[in-house]
């Protein structure tokens, strides 16, 4: 039996961790072969690819990126060659193929296993968008680093009497934003699920001025919009990839809210800081538990499924499921979360 891996998408802390795993229980509790394509989908096309074993995975668990490398393929590319990955698949005698990745990755493993080729995904994003799994590895990495530097924000906010817009990733989802936000007693957040109004962002920031507080830290979602009319907005382009370009969501509040407050506005973009280094211990043990499962799906035949994370235990989802829609954060957890600013 030979198994094949491939790491999709932005990269993520944890990915290491997960390619670790698969190798070791293929290899030590299975005796099989596994071969990591490079550079996502890119390796599958191109032919590219490693032997990987238990000492090529040595000392990774810790380590931050992927050691097979990741890359963005334009879907409708990819779409067009399954008679090349099938050749590619078969000259390389793969029998069962592990997609770690973020919802396209897996849309690409759901669309693949249509085709009938043995697939068992992965989820992997610092977003937490991933349906059908309560968490998704990276993410518990990513609001660390955004809360330490929304900590450091507040203290500089404080002595200069500033505003202080923070923009933390998350492109359809607000999960990053409202943990660290909470987590770093930030006092607005903003998300893609929810277009604000700029006038009620001003108005709450106008009252807490009003109460005595003299500056504030309000966290932006990359992908959070304002309300159609409300302000002027650049909504960014969508690349060669089929993936939107923001264009900087945290400038635009700046210029925005300067204005109506007559306030000094300071932005701070954490951008890849969130996705770069090392993984935290949650990080490296979600990732090990669901490479593991993954390995496990194949000895049991359990195709077209992806790892997941259902309360403590790690189980088994269709992976038509786990693409069918994103994991947005619910009206009622946001409320929650946001009352508590
Ligand atoms: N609908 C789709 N059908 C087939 N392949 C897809 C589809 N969507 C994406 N892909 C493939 O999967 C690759 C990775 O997707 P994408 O760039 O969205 O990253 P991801 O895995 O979702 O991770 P991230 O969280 O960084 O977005 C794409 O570059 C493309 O090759
Ligand atoms: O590294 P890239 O290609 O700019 O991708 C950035 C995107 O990837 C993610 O880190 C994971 O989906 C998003 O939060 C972010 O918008
Ligand atoms: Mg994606």
């Amino acid at each position: 039996m030979r198994i094949g891996i491939l790491t999709g998408g932005g990269d993520c802390p944890g990915l290491n961790a997960v390619i670790r795993a698969v190798v070791l229980r293929a290899v030590r509790d299975h005796g099989w072969q596994v071969t990591g394509f490079r550079d996502g989908w890119r390796g599958v096309l191109e032919d590219h690819h490693v032997e990987l074993d238990p000492a090529r995975v040595r000392g990774i668990l810790a380590r931050g990126g992927t050691i097979l490398g990741s890359s963005r393929v334009n879907p409708d590319t990819l779409r067009a060659s399954i008679d090349t990955i099938r050749t590619v698949l078969a000259a390389n005698g793969i029998d069962a193929l592990i997609p770690v990745g973020g919802e396209g990755t897996l849309q690409a493993a759901h669309w693949l296993s249509s085709h009938d080729i043995p697939v068992v995904g992965v989820p992997k994003t610092i977003d937490n968008d991933i349906d059908c799994t309560d968490v998704t590895f990276g993410f518990d990495t990513a609001v660390e680093i955004a809360t330490d530097a929304i900590d450091r924000l507040h203290t500089t906010a404080e002595s200069h009497q500033r505003v202080m817009v923070v923009e933390v990733m998350g492109r359809h989802t607000g999960w990053i934003a409202l943990h660290s936000a909470l987590a770093a007693g930030a006092h607005q957040v903003l998300t893609p699920e929810t277009p604000f109004d700029i006038e009620q962002v001003c108005a709450g920031l106008r009252r807490r001025f009003d109460e005595g507080d003299n500056f504030a830290v309000v966290v932006a979602a990359e992908g959070a919009t304002p309300a159609p009319g409300t302000m002027p907005f650049d909504e960014g382009y969508i690349d060669q990839f089929g993936h939107r370009r923001f264009a900087g969501i945290a400038r635009q509040l700046q210029a925005e809210i300067g204005r109506r407050l007559d306030r000094e506005v300071t932005t701070t973009v954490l951008g890849h800081l969130q996705r770069g280094g090392t993984p935290t211990a949650y990080d490296r043990v979600l990732a090990s538990r669901l490479g593991g499962r993954a390995v496990e799906a194949i000895r049991n035949g359990k195709y077209g499924t992806m790892s997941a994370l259902r309360g403590t235990q790690i189980e088994l989802v269709p992976l038509v499921d786990a693409v069918a829609r994103l994991k947005t954060v619910p009206g009622d957890t946001c409320a929650e979360l946001s009352a508590l600013l």
